[in-house]
């Protein structure tokens, strides 16, 4: 070994046991400094531990443009994460310790279009080539059981998956920044409607791994949730709760090794559907942002 790569493994094997935490930025520049030929080396490295990247929770509402109460609710939970901190006890633990890193409008275009062409419009509008049909639905996009059944090969239906996996950039956009960052503990997509909370997977009856763990957080999750206004939600695997489906963004962040990657399908069971009247939607965040504290507490509480 040259003096470099016995530096290397020694940091690796510290790092990898974790006789020592992630090395503070400061002392990995300095130790780059002194050997910069291991510059990539330990670029790399940092990427297996997470880097330099605190713990986090992804959260994304409007993946699906129609359902507006997501986009609302993740605007409320904005603010109620600002407004609380400092005050409220659990999420300032939570977040002195975590990052919460929320994507608000998921699929812009398609946000847009409802606006102002379409109301009911669910995937995003980008045309496809050979076709007069538009968009792609991004909650089939992703590289978890593409294009198997519960996804659509046809450009012109609602479920169209696109010609390839993470081939959309609203997609392409969030899976590198999760692989860049290293160090996300849950991957929560928000949609509507149902009354749900589904974890992995909806491409297989295979139950994931941690079943027993993901079935009871979701289980004191919707608990919490209804204590509020007695809202009922179903929860469990997708494919056994709601329907099949292939190419899901949260069987996606599974594979990837994010344990707690849930599906919340929010208010209400169908009587207004996608069209939630406006005086539902603060009640509906509040009753969701319990269920979403019950779960990063139990997060935190196991970091
Ligand atoms: N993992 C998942 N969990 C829930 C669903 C249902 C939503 C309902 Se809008 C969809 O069809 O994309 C879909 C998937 Cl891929
Ligand atoms: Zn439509
Ligand atoms: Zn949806
Ligand atoms: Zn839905």
């Amino acid at each position: 070994h040259t003096l470099s790569e016995v530096c290397t493994c020694t940091l690796f094997g510290a790092l990898a046991t974790e006789r020592i935490q992630t090395p503070s930025l400061f002392s990995v520049m300095l130790f780059i400094r002194l050997f910069p030929q291991i510059e990539n080396r330990i670029l790399e490295m940092l990427k297996i531990t997470g880097g330099t990247n605190r713990p986090a929770i992804w959260i994304d509402t409007g993946i699906h443009s129609r359902e507006w109460v997501t986009q609302a609710s993740g605007t409320w939970f904005a603010k109620k994460i600002v407004t609380d901190y400092g005050t409220d006890p659990a999420l300032t633990a939570i977040l002195n310790n975590m990052d919460i890193l929320l994507e608000i409008v998921t699929n812009p275009d398609g946000f847009y279009y409802t606006h102002n062409s379409h109301r009911m419009w669910r995937k995003t509008r980008k045309p496809n080539p050979g076709s007069s049909c538009v968009g792609v639905d991004l909650n089939r996009n992703w590289d978890a059981g593409f294009g198997g059944p519960g996804a659509s090969s046809n450009s012109c239906s609602e479920t169209y998956r696109g010609p390839s996996p993470h081939s959309e950039s609203e997609v392409k956009a969030i899976f590198d920044f999760v692989k860049s960052h290293g160090n996300i503990k849950a991957f929560i997509s928000i949609h509507s409607y149902s009354q749900m909370l589904l974890y992995p997977y909806g491409y297989t009856t295979t139950p994931v791994r941690d079943q027993a763990e993901l079935h009871s957080l979701a289980k004191k999750a919707v608990e919490v949730l209804a204590s509020l206004y007695g809202t009922k939600y179903r929860y469990g695997s997708t494919i056994k709760t709601i329907y099949q489906v292939s190419g899901g963004s949260v069987d996606w962040a599974y594979s990837q090794g994010i344990k707690y990657s849930y599906t919340f399908e929010l208010r209400d069971t169908g009587f207004y559907g996608f069209v939630l009247p406006a005086n539902q939607i603060i009640p509906t965040a509040k009753e969701t942002w319990l269920a979403l504290m019950a779960i990063m507490d139990h997060i935190y509480k196991n970091l």
